[in-house]
């Protein structure tokens, strides 16, 4: 049986947030795909890769902890194919800045750090045309939604791990002033899609647009290779 043949289970952590949209994106998909929504460690056993979708990345950590999943989901990402978005990017980054007070809890998995709502009040919730290369049809741009949206402040690969590859990034121009620099050149800031090794991370909401593509890149790109 081929890699498009194996039986492939993707959990969706779900204890706040858009989880019911990333359900149905991946069920919309060609390929079948066996999903299951997380919501306690046995649940999440059963599962090959996650998503963690955006909501509140407090509310999840903390939702997380009441529900034991912590260490699970800890060692989950050590180990299997994650896809973070929005507040699951910032949950699955090294570093966060502009935490609540108590700071903030994160499971890891990607060498970045990350700010929390880092486009600031007046853009807040904005949407922007993005090209993404390793999308299918990847001359039609992607629908970015960015709803308080986490700002990627550096990558920070250490020699061991896997190097860190931009998969979409926005026009320096649409950066809010206070985010803007002289020299926009490699610029983490404007950094909205990245992948190292088997963990993808968003900073914006692909399960809120009727484009799965995203969706296809992730178990294309991260999930399928990890069943070879
Ligand atoms: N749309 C989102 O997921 C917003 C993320 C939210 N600002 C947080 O810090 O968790």
């Amino acid at each position: 049986m081929g890699l498009s043949g194996k039986p492939v289970t993707v959990g969706i952590l779900a204890l706040q947030g858009a989880f019911i949209e990333h359900e149905a994106a991946l069920q919309r998909l060609d390929r079948k795909i066996e999903v299951i929504l997380v919501k306690t460690p046995e649940d999440l056993e059963k599962c090959n890769a996650l998503i963690i979708p955006g909501g509140e990345s407090t509310t999840i950590a903390l939702l997380a902890r009441l529900s034991g999943l912590t260490d699970p989901l800890k060692q989950f990402v050590s180990e299997k194919p994650v896809w973070g978005t929005c507040a699951g990017a910032i949950l699955l980054s090294q570093t966060v800045e502009n935490t609540k007070r108590g700071g903030q809890e994160v499971l890891g998995g990607m060498s970045v750090g990350i700010a929390r709502n880092g486009w600031g009040s007046q853009v807040e919730s904005f949407e922007a045309e993005l090209t993404v290369n390793g999308l299918r049809d990847p001359e039609t741009p992607f629908k970015g939604v960015f709803i308080r949206a986490p700002v990627i402040l550096e990558l920070k690969p250490g020699e061991a791990d896997p190097p860190i590859e931009v998969v979409a990034s926005l026009s320096p121009k649409l950066l809010p002033p206070a985010l803007a620099t002289p020299d926009h050149s490699n610029e983490p800031k404007t950094f909205v899609a990245l992948r190292q090794g088997l963990h993808f991370l968003t900073t914006f909401h692909p399960e809120l647009t009727r484009d799965d593509r995203f969706h296809e890149y992730f178990v294309r790109e991260c999930v399928l290779p990890r069943l070879a």
